[in-house]
C-alpha cells in the first residue's frame, strides 16, 4: 500500500511578528510550490523507516524503531555519508507516539520538493520538476517558502495515513484538525521553539487570515523520552486549540508573485529583538502594533472585495504597510525593510505596470519580497524583465503564485 500527500508552502503576506501574540492576525497565503510525501510500507516487520530526498545528494535517512515508555523511539541508522535530520526524525516520533502503536511495520518514504523551494542554478532552460541540485539538502539555498512546515504536515499526514488503524479524512474537519495540531506539534518541537505556528496553519489549511494557538498547550509537553508522553501528546493534539482561523484566497484578478534575493536573515534574531522592544517600549509598541493590524485588517478587505477599481487602494494600503514596517524596525533597531529592500519594492511598484506592490513578507530582512500585481501575462513579463535588470539579476522571480 503506498500514499502520497502534498502541502503547500507559504508567505505572510501581512503580520510579520503581530502573529505571534494571539490579539493579532497575520494573512498568509498558501502557493503553489508544495511538498510531497510518498510512503510504502514494506513487507519486512524489522521496524524501520528509510526516508530519502532524492533531489540532494546524501539524503536517505534510516530510522529504527522501537517502543518505549515514553512513546515509540526513533533512532538514526548511523551512515557516514548522511547528517542528521531533525525534522524528519521528530516527525516520525511524535506521530508513531501519537499512535501508540504496539507492532511498526516498516515503511519506506520518499520525499520531493517542487523547485521554487530552492534556488535554482541558472539556465537557459527550466529545471524540470523536482529537479536534482547534486548538492547536500544543507547546501541549497532556501526561497523562504516554507519547507520545514510544508515537510513536517505533509509527513505527518502520510504517516497517519500509513500507520494509523483508521485512515483520516482530511475532508473531515476533526481530522485536518488532528494533522494541524499533531504537525504544529512535531514542527515547534523540530525547531526548538514555539513560533505563531502560521507556517504550518497554511500548509494545513492554505490561505487565511491566522490568529496563533496559546503557546501553552505545547510548552506544557514533555520531552519524548519522558514516560507517559505518548498519553499527554494524545491529549494535547486531541484537545480543543484557541486559534483562529479564517479562510480566504488571493482574489481573482490579482496574483502574488516572490522574488528570490539568495540572500537571506537570521529570523530568531530579529524576532528576539523586535520582542525586547515591545517589551521596553509597551505604550509606544502597543500603538504601533494596533496601527498595523488595523492597516492589515483594511488590505483584508480590499483583496475580500477587490475590483478594477480597487486596485488603487490597494496600491495604496500596501505603502501603508509598509511605512508602518519600517517604522517598527526603525524603533526597534531592526532592518525589517532594509534599504535595499525599499529600493526594490519601491522600483518595480512604481517601474513595473501592473504591479499593485510590493513587501518583506514575514520576518522581513534580505529573504524573498512578495509583489501583489495584476494576473496576467503582460505584468509577469514586464516584471520578469525588471528584476533581470536589476542589481545584476540576482532578484529573480520565482514561478509559484
Ligand atoms: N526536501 C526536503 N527533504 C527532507 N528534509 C527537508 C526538505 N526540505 C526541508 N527539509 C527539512 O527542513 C529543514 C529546513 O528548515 P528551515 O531551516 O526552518 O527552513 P524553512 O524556513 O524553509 O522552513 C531542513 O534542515 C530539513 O530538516
Ligand atoms: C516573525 C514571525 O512572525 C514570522 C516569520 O515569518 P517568515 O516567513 O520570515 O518565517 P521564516 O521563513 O521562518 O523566516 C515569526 C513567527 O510568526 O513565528
Amino acid at each position: 500500500m503506498s500514499v502520497a500527500v502534498s502541502a503547500p508552502g507559504k508567505v505572510l503576506l501581512a503580520g510579520g511578528y503581530l502573529v505571534l501574540d494571539k490579539n493579532y492576525s497575520g494573512l498568509v497565503f498558501g502557493l503553489s510550490a508544495r511538498i510531497h510525501t510518498i510512503s510504502t510500507i514494506s513487507a519486512s516487520e524489522t521496524g524501520a523507516i528509510v526516508v530519502r530526498s532524492p533531489q540532494f545528494s546524501n539524503a536517505t535517512w534510516t530510522y529504527a524503531l522501537s517502543s518505549s515508555e515514553g512513546g515509540v523511539f526513533v533512532e538514526q541508522v548511523a551512515d557516514k555519508d548522511s547528517s542528521d535530520n531533525t525534522f524528519v526524525q521528530t516527525t516520525i516520533r511524535y506521530v508513531l507516539s501519537y499512535l501508540s502503536l504496539s507492532k511498526i511495520l516498516s515503511s519506506e518514504i520518499t520525499i520531493l520538493a517542487d523547485n521554487d523551494y530552492y534556488s535554482q542554478p541558472t539556465s537557459t532552460t527550466p529545471p524540470q520538476r523536482f529537479n536534482n541540485l547534486n548538492v547536500p539538502l544543507s547546501s541549497a539555498h532556501k526561497t523562504g517558502l516554507g519547507s520545514s512546515a510544508a515537510l513536517v504536515t505533509s509527513l505527518t499526514a502520510c504517516l497517519l495515513q500509513t500507520y494509523s488503524p483508521t485512515p483520516l479524512q482530511p475532508s473531515v474537519s476533526s481530522d485536518l484538525t488532528k494533522i494541524h495540531n499533531l504537525s504544529q506539534a512535531a514542527h515547534c518541537a523540530a525547531q526548538g521553539k514555539v513560533g505563531s505556528g502560521f507556517d504550518v496553519a497554511a500548509a494545513v489549511f492554505g490561505s487565511c487570515v491566522y490568529c496563533r494557538f496559546s503557546p501553552s498547550i505545547l510548552q506544557a509537553l514533555p520531552e519524548a523520552s519522558t514516560p507517559g508522553f505518548s498519553r499527554e501528546l494524545r491529549e494535547a493534539v486531541d484537545r480543543s486549540w484557541d486559534m483562529g482561523i479564517e479562510m480566504t484566497k488571493i482574489p481573482g484578478g490579482v496574483r502574488v508573485i516572490m522574488g528570490d534575493v539568495d540572500c537571506g536573515s537570521s529570523t530568531p534574531g530579529m524576532v528576539k529583538k523586535v520582542l525586547a522592544w515591545r517589551e521596553s517600549e509597551k505604550e509606544a509598541a502597543g500603538k504601533r502594533w494596533d496601527e498595523i493590524e488595523r492597516v492589515n485588517r483594511g488590505l483584508i478587505d480590499l483583496l475580500a472585495q477587490l475590483n478594477e477599481g480597487s486596485h488603487e487602494s490597494v496600491r495604496k494600503q500596501i505603502l501603508d504597510i509598509r511605512k508602518n514596517i519600517r517604522a517598527m524596525g526603525g524603533a526597534a533597531g531592526v532592518p525589517i525593510e532594509p534599504e535595499e529592500q525599499t529600493k526594490l519594492l519601491d522600483a518595480v511598484s512604481t517601474g513595473v505596470p501592473g504591479v499593485l506592490g510590493g513587501v518583506v513578507p514575514g520576518a522581513g530582512g534580505h529573504d524573498a519580497v512578495a509583489f501583489v500585481i495584476k494576473d496576467d501575462e503582460k505584468t509577469v513579463t514586464a516584471l520578469k524583465e525588471f528584476l533581470a535588470k536589476w542589481g545584476d539579476g540576482k532578484v529573480k522571480a520565482l514561478e509559484t503564485r
